[in-house]
């Protein structure tokens, strides 16, 4: 995790002529970065107080030539995080009560889709007038976060938001859109944001853990027959990521909410 934070330093004080190369043309890219000053997620406008960088790492690997340890780093924090949301997978198969390699092969897991993403905040004269990362649930079946020790997850519950401060050199690990509608609604997508302060500079490192790109997800068979019904819609997983990432609310629905039946 250290170098791994060390790595994502070094990339963002590259000089901005380094960075410009890698920055977003189109939301599919497989490297990009970038600082957003304003987003509009249809209802509010916010201004946003972050650089990033997102990779998708799984299950081909993409990664810019600089910092020169960056591409070893990242092979292995991909290749690690990843046997982990596996061996969760498993874990939430069981207690689904899903045969054992039921999940795997609907969802493809052998070429399972993986987002690396590294979140910069500097500090921000004016934190109430800002956010890091407006509200919002990520997609995939698992994402894992690490910061480098200064606050800033929030994570919604009944309506309030509520600081999330995991330890430093801890993984947290939240629910993503896919667990919601692959167990039919029983596990939850949780809905963050990252808040900003005027002290100290903030990163954090995420990794999305998804379904194979091709992989069609929908609610498991097993648990609508259970329940009589599906409550979501199925798509497959790499046409759910983009529409995430270009167009992500319809009359102010997130992409979650317009699955649901
Ligand atoms: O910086 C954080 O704590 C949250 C980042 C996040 O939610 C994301 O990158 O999807
Ligand atoms: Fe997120």
């Amino acid at each position: 995790m250290n170098a791994t934070f060390t790595a994502m330093r070094e990339f963002f004080s590259l000089p901005a002529v380094e960075k410009k190369q890698y920055e977003a043309k189109s939301a599919s890219d497989p490297i990009k970065c970038g600082n957003f000053n304003v987003a509009n997620t249809s209802n509010q406008i916010f201004t946003l107080w972050r650089d990033y960088l997102k990779l998708y790492v799984h299950p081909d690997f993409h990664c810019p030539h600089k910092p020169q340890l960056l591409r070893e780093v990242l092979l292995e924090y991909s290749q690690r995080t990843r046997k982990m949301a596996r061996k969760l997978v498993e874990a939430v198969s069981d207690a689904l009560e899903l045969e054992q390699d039921y999940v795997d092969q609907v969802l493809k897991l052998d070429s399972s889709f993986q987002m690396f993403a590294a979140n910069f905040y500097p500090p921000c004269p004016e934190p109430d007038q800002a956010i890091g990362i407006p509200p919002h649930t990520d997609p995939g079946l698992f994402t894992f976060l690490i910061h480098n020790g200064v606050a800033g997850l929030q994570i919604e519950h009944n309506g309030h938001w509520f600081n999330a401060d995991s330890p430093q050199n801890s993984i947290l690990v939240n629910a993503a859109d896919q667990l919601q509608i692959l167990s039919n609604g029983r596990y939850k997508s949780v809905k963050h944001r990252a808040v900003v302060n005027s002290e100290k500079e903030r990163i954090s490192i995420v990794v999305a853990n998804g379904p194979a790109g091709e992989a069609v997800v929908g609610p498991a068979a097993p648990l609508v027959q259970k329940d009589g019904h599906p409550l979501y819609r199925s798509m497959k997983y790499v046409e759910y990521v983009e529409s995430q990432l270009t167009k992500s609310r319809v009359d102010g629905k997130s992409l979650l909410e317009q699955q649901m039946i």
